[in-house]
C-alpha cells in the first residue's frame, strides 16, 4: 500500500483527533446520554450477544451505553499486534486499567474467535465514510478482528465524523451501519 495513502490516514486522524479534544465536556456529557438512549433502543434480544467497547479519552459516548444493552456483552482486550481477544463485561468491578487509559474486563478470556458468535459489533473509529470505510486508531487490532465477523459493524462516532470519503486500505473492512448522537443508527 502506498506510503502516500498512510500519509493521508495519519493526517485526517490528527485532524479528527484535535476536534475531539476540543470538544468542551458539557457537549460531551449531552452526547453521551443521546448514545446511551440510542443504543437501548438497539433491536438486542436477551440471549444475544454484542461486542462492543469502553469509550476512551475523548470518544463519544461513555459506560452507560453497556448498562442499556440487556444482553451478554463482550468488551476487547489488547493482546500485542494480534485480533482482540474479549472478556464479558460484568460490571465495573470486573474492569481494570489498561494501557491509553481503558478499561479492561478482567474475566474468564474467550479468545479471538468470541466475536465470531456476535450478533452485533459496536466498533470504535475517528471517523466513517458514507459508503462504509472506518479510520481507526491506527493499530490494526480491529482490522485484524473483523474479518471474523458475519453480524453487522456498526461504527460509533459523532454527526460530523460521518465523511464523503476516507481513504481506503484493502485490509479496511466496511461498516454496515454507523452510530451517532443526533442521528442514531443509520444503515449504509
Ligand atoms: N474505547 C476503545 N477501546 C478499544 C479501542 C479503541 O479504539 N477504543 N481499540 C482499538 O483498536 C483497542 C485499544 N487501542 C487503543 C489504541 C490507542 C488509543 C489512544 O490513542 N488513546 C488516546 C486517546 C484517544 C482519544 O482521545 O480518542 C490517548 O491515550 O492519548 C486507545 C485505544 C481496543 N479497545
Ligand atoms: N488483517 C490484518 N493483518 C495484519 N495487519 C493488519 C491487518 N489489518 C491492518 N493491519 C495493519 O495494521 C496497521 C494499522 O492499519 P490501519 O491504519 O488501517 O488501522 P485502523 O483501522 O485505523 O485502526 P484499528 O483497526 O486499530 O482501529 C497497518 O500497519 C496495517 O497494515
Amino acid at each position: 500500500m502506498t506510503s502516500a495513502l498512510r500519509d493521508r490516514k495519519a493526517a485526517l486522524r490528527s485532524l479528527l483527533l484535535a476536534a475531539r479534544r476540543s470538544l468542551p465536556a458539557d457537549v460531551r456529557a449531552a452526547e453521551a446520554a443521546a448514545l446511551a438512549a440510542h443504543v437501548a433502543a438497539l433491536d438486542v434480544a436477551p440471549g444475544q450477544t454484542v461486542c462492543a467497547f469502553l469509550p476512551v479519552g475523548s470518544e463519544p459516548g461513555d459506560a452507560s451505553w453497556l448498562d442499556g444493552l440487556r444482553c451478554r456483552v463482550l468488551l476487547p482486550v489488547v493482546t500485542g499486534a494480534s485480533p482482540l481477544d474479549w472478556a464479558e463485561h460484568t460490571g465495573a468491578a470486573g474492569l481494570a486499567p489498561a494501557a491509553w487509559g481503558l478499561l479492561e474486563p478482567t474475566g474468564t478470556r474467550l479468545g479471538a474467535s468470541a466475536i465470531a458468535g456476535a450478533s452485533l459489533v459496536l466498533v470504535p473509529a475517528l471517523a466513517v465514510s458514507v459508503d462504509g470505510v472506518r479510520l481507526g486508531k491506527g493499530q490494526g487490532h480491529y482490522d485484524r478482528s473483523l474479518p471474523l465477523v458475519t453480524a453487522p459493524l456498526v461504527a460509533v462516532v459523532r454527526d460530523c465524523e460521518v465523511l464523503d470519503e476516507v481513504p481506503a486500505e484493502p485490509h479496511d473492512v466496511r461498516m454496515n451501519g454507523v452510530l451517532t448522537p443526533s442521528a442514531g443508527l443509520r444503515w449504509l
